[in-house]
């Protein structure tokens, strides 16, 4: 296991003199700590991959330089990196046994064999794989040789980090919630830094404690998911983590006000410094904005429709022409096509250029 830091890396695949906004990694500094659960989420295109492979020594940088517990790791060739790989689709031996695909990792690294027979028994049993030990894998599903490649990917203990890229593509539905649950219990039981690549807020949220939220080849927003919902450092994170995504409208705040369409809502903080060229959003989440019956005072929106989740109901609305969902509280009878908006002050945020700003009490 080792800390990870990466600093002021930086990739472009059309060499270091290709204009900065092209490159698909944009300088980012930052630490993984040892033994870190974290997920790397954002949409395809932002740079996941190109970050996961520049770790592992499969992409070379163009720029800075990446530490493995201190030491400059940049040169050495992903063997010499001590890092395992899980990919997408299985990466297995379909001629051997799944005991020996598991035992090869360890095997090619010289293990003494009661060593080698202990830790493979350990990762079958934690993978329910251990009726299949002497099964060849040629003859398994897809399902179940993709739970040999994350075997392979766990099997060894002296490894610098863990590294999956959308491993449960392949996995069908049912077995894919089983086994994101898994990888959670396994990261506490082994004890090994992890980082997982997803596009999937839900797999992201359930396997990481830190989640690295990517947008455009930058780093947004790394944080616990309670911090993305709460307070996203950036309107992407806002839209990109959560269902309904967080509403962003433009408004014009001065102090503890923002003007929105006409009307004034209250803010819980002061805001007096906000760039004047800046375009100027304010972000709240659907579950803190309910849905009443239109009366003064009350920001007014157009009812589109009720989308009726089961536990919650979300209101499709619209302010001006701008888009919005708020929470039906339980028991409002819902008005026909007007109605009024109730903010919670206290998570309503400020973003200045897509930025979140701060305010002060
Ligand atoms: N080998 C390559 N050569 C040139 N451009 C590349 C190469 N690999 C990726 N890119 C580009 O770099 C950018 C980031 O791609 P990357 O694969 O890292 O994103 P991602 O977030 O992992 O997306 P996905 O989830 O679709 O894999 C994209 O614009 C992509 O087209």
């Amino acid at each position: 296991m080792a800390r990870i830091d990466l600093v002021d890396l930086a990739h472009s695949y059309g060499g270091n003199d290709a204009p900065p906004e092209s490159f698909a990694l944009k300088p980012i500094s930052m630490t993984w700590r040892q033994g870190g659960a974290y997920a790397l989420l954002g949409p395809s295109g932002c740079g996941k991959t190109t970050l996961l492979n520049l770790i592992s020594g499969i992409v070379t940088p163009s720029r800075g330089k990446i530490l493995f517990d201190g030491t400059d790791i940049t040169p050495l060739s992903t063997q010499k990196r001590n890092i395992a790989q899980v990919f997408q689709f299985p990466v297995i031996y379909d001629t051997m046994t799944v005991g020996q695909n598991l035992a090869f990792p360890l095997r090619n690294r010289g293990v003494p064999k009661g060593e080698v027979d202990a830790r493979v028994a350990e990762i079958a049993r934690l993978l329910d794989l251990t009726p299949f030990l002497n099964r060849k894998a040629q003859r398994l599903t897809a399902d179940a040789k993709q739970k040999i490649s994350l075997g392979r990917g766990l099997v060894r203990s002296d490894v610098a980090a863990v590294l999956f890229d959308e491993p449960l593509t392949v996995i069908d539905p049912e077995l894919k919630w089983q086994l994101r649950s898994k990888l959670k219990a396994l990261h506490r039981d082994l004890d090994l830094t992890m980082i997982y690549v997803t596009h999937d807020q839900t797999e992201a949220l359930t396997f990481a404690d830190t989640v690295v939220v990517m947008h455009d080849g930058r780093v947004v927003q790394s944080g616990t998911p309670a911090e993305l919902f709460d307070k996203p450092a950036h309107t992407f994170v806002g839209y990109f983590i959560g269902s309904p995504g967080m509403n962003i409208v433009p408004a014009e705040v001065r102090g503890r006000e923002a003007r929105i369409d006409g009307h004034t809502i209250a803010l819980n903080r002061s805001y007096d410094k906000l760039p004047a060229t800046a375009k100027i959003e304010v972000g709240v989440r659907p579950e803190f904005v309910d849905l009443a019956a239109p009366a003064p005072g009350l920001l007014s929106a157009n009812i589109d429709r009720i989308d009726d989740l089961g536990r919650v109901r979300f209101a499709r609305v619209r302010i001006g022409d701008a888009k919005f969902a708020a929470r039906v509280p339980p028991g409002l009878s819902i008005p026909e096509k007007t109605a009024g908006l109730v903010f919670d002050p206290s998570h309503v945020h400020v973003y200045a250029d897509s930025l979140l700003v701060e305010g002060s009490a």
